[in-house]
């Protein structure tokens, strides 16, 4: 298969260009680097560039017969949403219309997107499955929510069939050690938690312990990022293969508490992590944790990573041998 990747230069993208390049498929990525590193990019043919750039879609979709498009490229962070809700609107929503807009052009009608939990918003009930209500706390929240709308309605009309993957919080690196985590500025709590372990800042913040929990602090539900890599080759295939339209949750089922990350970090790294108390980050959740028996039991999904000890430990060789990032390997 041929595969378009956008956004194939970020995080979760680059692990899956890898991916799926150790799987022998061809790819092909489209990313503008406004948060992705060429570093983190495997001989793949790369084109630096827009969504909202509807000539050079046309020019990628008229060189290669792509088979499928997987779409990460996007702006993702929930507390700048909150502050900028347009810049999540004319990124998300608007970037997502043009690239489907050039796919409904073009023929090409197959397509895997980079959902998130974000779209329960404060779920009613937990573990939270597919069919739980989707009532999003924050602007990124909704504009995911929207291309998931967006792209059931051209299947409709158009016969655009999607897969939506629901991730719930992507963490880890390659476990060999050559891609991982690099965000300038970094948001995530684990590369935070992480950082603080490096010396590189002198404490975590923690966003709120006044949350109904039992520490007070917010649950998440954190899945492998190769874990997440092998669901989206699962789903291009199962596109293939059955020609419909799905949506899956992606994680682990098992939830860890801000406290309960900073101490598996401490762990894993042998180092004491400093830690205060904020106020709450407008816009989280209390408790997201997937049920994915769906993914499990559809694309025959079965994550290889589960335990937050080899994501953290994953994460932490990357750290320790990138310092600050992709331009500064350390010598081995
Ligand atoms: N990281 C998570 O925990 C998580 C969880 C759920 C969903 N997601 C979704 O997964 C996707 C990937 O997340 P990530 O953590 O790898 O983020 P990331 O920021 O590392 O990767 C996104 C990539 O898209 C590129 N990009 C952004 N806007 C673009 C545009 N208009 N045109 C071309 N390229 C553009 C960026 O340069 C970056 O390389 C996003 O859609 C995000 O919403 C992430
Ligand atoms: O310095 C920090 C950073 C984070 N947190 C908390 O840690 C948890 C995880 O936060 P973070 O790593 O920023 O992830 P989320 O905000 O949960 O969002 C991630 O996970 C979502 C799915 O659950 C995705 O949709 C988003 O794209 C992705 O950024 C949250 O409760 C935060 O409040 C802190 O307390 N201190």
């Amino acid at each position: 298969m041929t595969i378009l990747v956008t956004g194939g230069a970020g995080y979760i993208g680059s692990h899956t260009v890898l991916h799926l390049k150790e799987q022998g498929e061809e790819v092909v990525v489209l990313d503008n680097l406004s948060r992705g590193h060429l570093d983190a990019l495997f001989e793949a043919p790369f084109y630096e560039g827009d969504l909202h750039d509807e000539k050079l879609l046309d020019e990628i979709f008229h060189t290669y017969d792509i088979d499928a498009v997987i779409h990460f490229a996007a702006s993702s962070q929930v507390g700048e949403s909150v502050e900028d809700p347009l810049k999540y609107y004319e990124n998300n929503v608007i970037g997502t219309f043009h690239l489907i807009r050039k796919m409904v052009q073009h023929n090409v009608n197959r397509i895997v997107f980079s959902s998130t939990a974000a779209i329960y918003g404060d779920p009613e009930f937990i573990p939270v499955g597919e069919t739980n209500a989707t009532i999003p706390t924050n602007p990124y929240g909704e504009t995911k929510l929207a291309i998931e709308k967006m792209l059931q309605w051209s299947d409709q009309a158009y016969g655009l069939k999607s897969v939506s993957l629901r991730y719930f919080n992507a963490a880890g690196a390659d476990p060999q050690g050559r891609i991982g985590e690099d965000h300038d500025p970094e948001t995530h709590l684990i590369p935070i938690v992480l950082q603080v372990a490096l010396g590189q800042r002198e404490q975590v913040n923690i966003f709120g312990d006044d949350y109904p929990t039992e520490d007070g602090t917010c649950i998440r539900d954190y899945i492998h990022v190769m874990d997440l890599a092998e669901a989206h080759y699962l789903a291009v295939k199962k596109l293939k293969e059955t020609n419909e339209s799905a949506v899956y949750n992606l994680g682990n089922g098992q939830g860890f508490s801000v406290k309960q990350v900073i101490e598996t970090c401490e762990r894993v790294t042998g180092v004491f992590i400093p830690s205060t108390v904020s106020f709450r980050r407008t816009g989280d959740p209390a408790v997201l944790v997937a049920a994915s028996d769906k993914a499990r039991g559809e694309l025959k999904w079965i994550p290889q990573y589960p335990s937050l000890e080899a994501i953290v430990s994953h994460a932490w060789d990357w750290h320790k041998s990138y310092p600050y990032g992709f331009q500064t390997k350390l010598p081995t």
